[in-house]
Order: C-alpha cells, then structure tokens, then sequence
C-alpha cells in the first residue's frame, strides 16, 4: 500500500460529543480529508448519550473544524459523511441499533466490513464496550476491526492488566492501537531518522561520548477544569508513565534491524527492561516531585485553589526525575526527565550532552571553559534540530566561540506539518501500528512508576513549592548538580527559524 492510501472504513466514535472528538479528532479527521488521504469511502458514527440527530452533530462537527482553522473548503461535503446515534455504553440494547446503521452505512460505501471503534471516553467503559462490539456482532464482518484507545491506560500496573484482560477478551493485540499522542508528534518520530539515518550520530550515541541526555515537557497552563482527574492521576501518571518514558525508550534503543512496527517495538521494549527499577527507600534519590502555589503578583491561582481539586491536595504538578539503565550502552549515562504545569513557557525539547574533549586548547575570551557539544531535539512549539558546536574566533588564533547549526521546519512545513492526531488516526487507519503503545511497553512503563507512586502516596509532600509561573522546585536543580550537570535554561537553546 502506498504511504498515503488508506482503505474505506467505517469510524464508530464512541464519545463524540466530548472536548477531545471536538478540538482533535474532527479537525484532524477533516485534514485528512482535505489532503486526499481518506478513501471516499468512509463514514463516520458518533455515539453518546446526548439525544442530537444527524445534523445537530454534522453542525457540531463543522463548528470544531471551523474554530480550528480558517480553511474550510470541501466541508459540506465532508460532513455528509457524518451520522450520530444516541446511545449509553452501558446499555445493552443500544448496541443492535449501532450494529444496524453500521451495516447500513457499510452497504452504501462499500466499505468493505472495515472498521474503526475509536473509544474517546473515559476508560472505565473500555472493557464493555469491548465486550458489547464483540457480543453484539459489530467486529463480525469481513473487514478489519480495529479498536483505538485513549489514555490512560489503567493507572497502576494490576488496573492497566485488568482493563488490557478485559479488551484482549474481544480484540487480538495487533488490533489494538493505544494511543500516545506523543508518538504522533513529527520531532518524535524525527528521533529515529536522527539516530539512525546519520552515520555523525550513531557511532557517538553511547556512554564514551555522551554524559547525559534531558527531556523537558513544560506547559505554561494549569490543570484548567480536569481537576477531577487530575487529581487522580498527578504529573507522574499523567505525563511521564506515558510521553516521558516513551521519548527516553526512542532515545535509549538499539537499532531496531528494520522499521517494522515489531522490530521497533521488540526494541523499545528491551529498553525499557534495562531500565534500573527504583526501590522504595531510593525513590526519592532519583525523582522528586512539586505543586504549584499562586502567584499574586500575576494573580494566578494555585494548585489547591483550581476547580474539583482538594485544597489539602497532595498531588503533584510537576517531575523531575533520573532514570539510569543498566546495559552497555548506557551505564553511567543519567537520562534526566521533567514535566510541570504553570512553568514560564511550553516547550518539549530533548538535550544530548556530548562529553567534554579530552584536553582543551583552546580558550574563551572570558575565561569561561568552552561548552560542551549539545543535540538539541526542538519538538514543540517549533520543530527542529540545533547543534552546538565551539568554533574560532575570528581574528584569533587560540579563541573560541559557541556556534549553533540549525535546522528548523519553514513556516511552510510547518503549516504542513500534520498534527499528532491526524498522523495517528491515518496510521490506524492503514494498519500501521508503529507510533502506538503495546502492551508489553505499558506494562513495563507502570512496573517502573508504581514503585515510586506509592512511596509518595506514603509520604505527604510539603506542597505547594513552586509558584505558578516559576520553573519548578529547587530539589529539581539539586538533582542535576549532585551529578555535577545543570539544566541547560530552555530559552538558550531556541532554535533559529530560517524560511
Ligand atoms: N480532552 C483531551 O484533551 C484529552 C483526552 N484524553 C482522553 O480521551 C478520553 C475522552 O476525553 P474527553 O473528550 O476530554 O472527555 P469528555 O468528558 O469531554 O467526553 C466524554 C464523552 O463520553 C460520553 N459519555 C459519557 N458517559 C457515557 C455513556 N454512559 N454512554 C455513552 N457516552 C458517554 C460523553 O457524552 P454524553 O455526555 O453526551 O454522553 C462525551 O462525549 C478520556 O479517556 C481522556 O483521558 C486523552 C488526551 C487528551
Ligand atoms: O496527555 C496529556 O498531554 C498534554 C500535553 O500535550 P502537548 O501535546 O500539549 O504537549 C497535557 O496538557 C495533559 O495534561 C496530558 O493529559
């Protein structure tokens, strides 16, 4: 099949009347369209509990593209396809009348018994919806049945087993696709080609030439009105057992011998479980953890005073943590990772320190000692790569000054870039697994965050200690320079936007 030909299928959105169907998966459902690279064979369901008819939801579904951007061509047309049927998921007679209109709509768009069951809803409905597709005759038909799932994936390890247990009862794992948005994002999936179509980079990307690799995730919102869940969930579970840890396994891998989704992932994996675990009594050596308080004087609220959160919470907003692996490649290499709202900026970047030459003969006009090597892997807001490199000065014969080469997406690129969503949505709808998360990867990811999720439940955090708009707790710095490494400031490594 070619890159972008994508078979006719038949999408059953469970959950579309929700903020995720409305910001994310309509516009990107529309971008594919525009681009050519949805079949003409497709249709769309949306269920949930909301009584709307079909056009009450083709009205919804135009507004959300129509607040997302200002190209609009084609979108008559495109929600032509859109049908909407009331149903609750944990009735069990609504199922016939979906699997009615499926065959319905199947027969008039020749689709080929091809399915989608995109479950954009909270996770606690996974596992009977599952059953229900199955039971109920939905995935029996000559086509795919593919189902896609949000996060989170459980919110510890024995929860993520049962809820896996209870899918696995109805969908084989190949047809499972979890989604982590992240894995959408065009700089992450860049990591790969950086790595591994670079003959510069691999033969360094060890522990003789790196000393240490960062990934910060920093946003500057607060937890807006997700409070109830996110109380449940925390930095920890909301971030790093998902987006975190994925980066660190792209970044830490062996060469995976193809680019099949089995090969990457085979490796991923392997990553992961050369991961060193974490022991109760070291949690707190390796990861520490903050809340954000007010900040008066740009009158933003703090943690405890947001919506549906408890004003004694003890949940944490930002992370900072240290994960070694114990493997050749790696020993010795700390991969340092932190993620926090209400921070100064949003950015997601990644930093390759490369270790520092052995003897210097060169020298700065200050004095200063000359910087080290650095990657920088640009993955939000803009997108690209910078490297630092030290070159001499003009006019002197023994200085240096630090230079930057740097790629950067054009704003025409940019502009083309596709968005996580819409990348992951045509992935599975073409059956291409690759950028989505298997059980084998969710699994380890909770081992290595449920050790240190229940020392902090054991242990009440002195929150809040940082304020809004500020760059996270102090014990985060001291993380860095225990080891003798900083955190390179963000806003030194922008990246230079050539067009
Ligand atoms: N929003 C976001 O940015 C992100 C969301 N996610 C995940 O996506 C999923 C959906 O999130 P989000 O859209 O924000 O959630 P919302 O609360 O906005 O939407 C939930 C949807 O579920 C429907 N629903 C609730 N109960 C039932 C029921 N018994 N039967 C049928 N439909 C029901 C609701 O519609 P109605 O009330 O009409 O029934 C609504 O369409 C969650 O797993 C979340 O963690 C992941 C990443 C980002
Ligand atoms: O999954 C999540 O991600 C967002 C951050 O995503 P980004 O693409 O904007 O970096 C985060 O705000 C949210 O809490 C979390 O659930």
């Amino acid at each position: 099949m070619k890159q972008s030909e994508t078979p006719s299928a038949l999408t059953i959105l469970f959950g579309a009347t929700g903020d995720l169907a409305k910001r994310k998966l309509y516009p990107s459902l529309y971008r594919l369209y525009r681009k050519g690279h949805l079949s003409s064979g497709f249709a769309v369901i949306g269920t949930a509990r909301r009584p709307w008819d079909n056009d009450v939801f083709r009205e919804h579904v135009k507004k959300s593209i129509m607040d997302s951007s200002s190209i609009h061509d084609k979108i008559d047309e495109f929600i032509s396809h859109f049908y909407y049927l009331p149903h609750d998921v944990s009735d069990s007679d609504s199922y016939a009348a979906l699997r009615t209109l499926s065959n319905e709509l199947d027969e008039k768009y020749s689709l080929g018994g091809n399915r989608l069951f995109y479950l954009a809803m909270a996770p606690e409905f996974f596992g009977t919806i599952a059953d229900h597709l199955k039971l109920d005759g939905l995935t029996d038909t000559n086509g795919f049945g593919r189902l896609v799932i949000e996060k989170p994936f459980g919110h510890d390890l024995p929860s993520a087993q049962e809820l896996n247990a209870q899918i696995r009862r109805s969908f084989d794992e190949k047809d499972i696709y979890r989604i982590d948005h992240y894995l959408g994002k065009e700089m992450v999936q860049n990591i790969e080609a950086i790595r591994f179509a670079n003959a510069l980079f691999e033969p360094l990307w060890n522990n003789r030439y790196i000393s240490n690799i960062q990934i910060t995730s920093s946003e500057t919102l607060g937890v807006e009105e997700r409070g109830g869940y996110y109380e449940t969930s925390g930095a920890l579970k909301d971030m790093v057992q998902n987006h975190m840890l994925q980066m660190v396994s792209l970044l830490a891998m062996e060469p995976p011998i193809s680019l099949q989704d089995d090969e990457i992932r085979r490796e991923k994996v392997r990553a992961f479980r050369s991961m060193r675990p974490l022991k109760p009594e070291t949690v707190n050596d390796y990861f520490v953890r903050g809340q954000y308080g007010p900040n008066e004087d740009e009158q933003l609220p703090g943690y405890r005073e947001e919506l549906n959160v408890n004003p004694e919470s003890n949940t944490e907003t930002y992370v900072a943590g240290k994960i070694m692996f114990d493997n050749f490649r790696w020993a010795g290499v700390p991969f340092y990772i932190r993620t926090g709202k209400r921070m100064p900026l949003k950015s997601t970047k990644i930093v390759v320190q490369f270790k520092d030459i052995p003897m210097n003969l060169y020298y700065r006009p200050d004095d200063k000692e000359m910087e080290p090597n650095l990657l920088v892997i640009h993955i939000q807001p803009e997108e690209g790569i910078t490297l630092h490199l030290n070159a001499k000065r003009a006019g002197h014969q023994l200085q240096t000054t630090p230079v930057k080469l740097s790629y950067a997406n054009s704003g025409v690129d940019i502009m083309n870039t596709p968005e996580a969503y819409e990348k992951l949505i045509h992935d599975a709808m073409r059956g291409d697994s690759t950028n989505f998360t298997h059980w084998d990867e969710v699994s380890l990811s909770w081992s290595f965050i449920d050790v240190i999720s229940e020392a902090w439940r054991n242990e009440k955090a002195e929150f809040p200690n940082y304020p809004a708009n500020t760059k996270g707790p102090k014990a985060s710095d001291e993380l860095l320079e225990q080891d003798g490494f900083f955190w390179w400031p963000l806003n030194m490594l922008d990246v230079d936007i050539c067009n």
